[in-house]
């Protein structure tokens, strides 16, 4: 049994406001200090519900941005069960079929988990499991660039379907559920997942924690 406990960092904020490329940039500068025992990253995506039961036809009409699409109980878990030092399988999730697949990615207890998603702070329980909480502050306007030309170059999807989707479900949960939320968060950054100030602070607080892990 390892002395430290894993530290567990949520990052939240709307859909294409720079979340992945945070999370990302800290991993791919902390990677060769940490190596691969000391840090890993969780989608909240993973976690949307299996829908393989339904047709294609209507997985299309499910409503993503809802809380209820995700099962945010077996996230929770495997962030518990990664705090008591056991190894998790975590679903994949494929944005072109609307479902996961068949494989799992095995993680084990990390120093540092990085959990990424929409709707991390919008839960009580799931908020009770984060140590640091930040929330990225994009401007809406700025993110829907961003999440159309994504979703049409790496998610399968078309202008129209992106469009269509963002007025029926995207911007209403967004202010529903995501923004909300943004009350919850011990950070709230600004200008996406390039701020270098903000990078630096939260490796900076990631080092105080590793040196902590280190004394005791
Ligand atoms: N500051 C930025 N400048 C330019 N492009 C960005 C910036 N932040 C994110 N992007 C791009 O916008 C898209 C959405 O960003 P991403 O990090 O995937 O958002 P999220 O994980 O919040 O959905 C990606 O294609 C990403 O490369
Ligand atoms: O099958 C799916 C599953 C999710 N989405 C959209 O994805 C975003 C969340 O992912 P980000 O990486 O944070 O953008 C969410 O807004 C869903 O609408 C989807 O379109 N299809």
């Amino acid at each position: 049994m390892p002395n430290w406990k894993p530290t567990v960092i949520a990052i939240a904020g709307a859909s294409a406001s720079g979340k992945t490329l945070f999370a990302k940039t800290i991993y791919r500068e902390l990677i060769d200090e940490l190596g691969e025992e000391g840090i890993v990253i969780i989608n909240e995506d993973a976690y949307y519900r299996d829908q393989s039961h339904l047709a294609l036809a209507e997985r299309e009409n499910t409503n993503y941005d809802h809380p209820n699409a995700f099962e945010h109980e077996l996230l929770s878990q495997h962030i518990t069960a990664l705090c008591n030092n056991e190894a998790v399988e975590v679903p994949q999730y494929c944005y072109k079929t609307h479902t996961r697949t068949d494989e799992t990615t095995a993680i084990s207890p990390k120093r540092i988990i990085l959990v990424e998603g929409i709707l991390l702070l919008n839960n009580p329980d799931l908020r009770d499991r984060f140590d640091i909480k930040i929330y990225m502050d994009t401007p809406l306007d700025i993110c829907l660039l961003r999440r159309i030309s994504r979703d049409v170059n790496e998610r399968g999807r078309s202008v129209d379907s992106v469009t269509k989707q963002y007025l029926s479900t995207v911007r209403p949960m967004f202010y529903q559920f995501v923004e909300p939320s943004k009350q919850w968060a011990d950070l709230v950054i600004t200008r996406g997942g390039k701020n270098r100030i903000a990078l630096d602070v939260v490796k900076a607080n990631i080092h105080q924690i590793l040196q902590k892990h280190l004394k005791e």
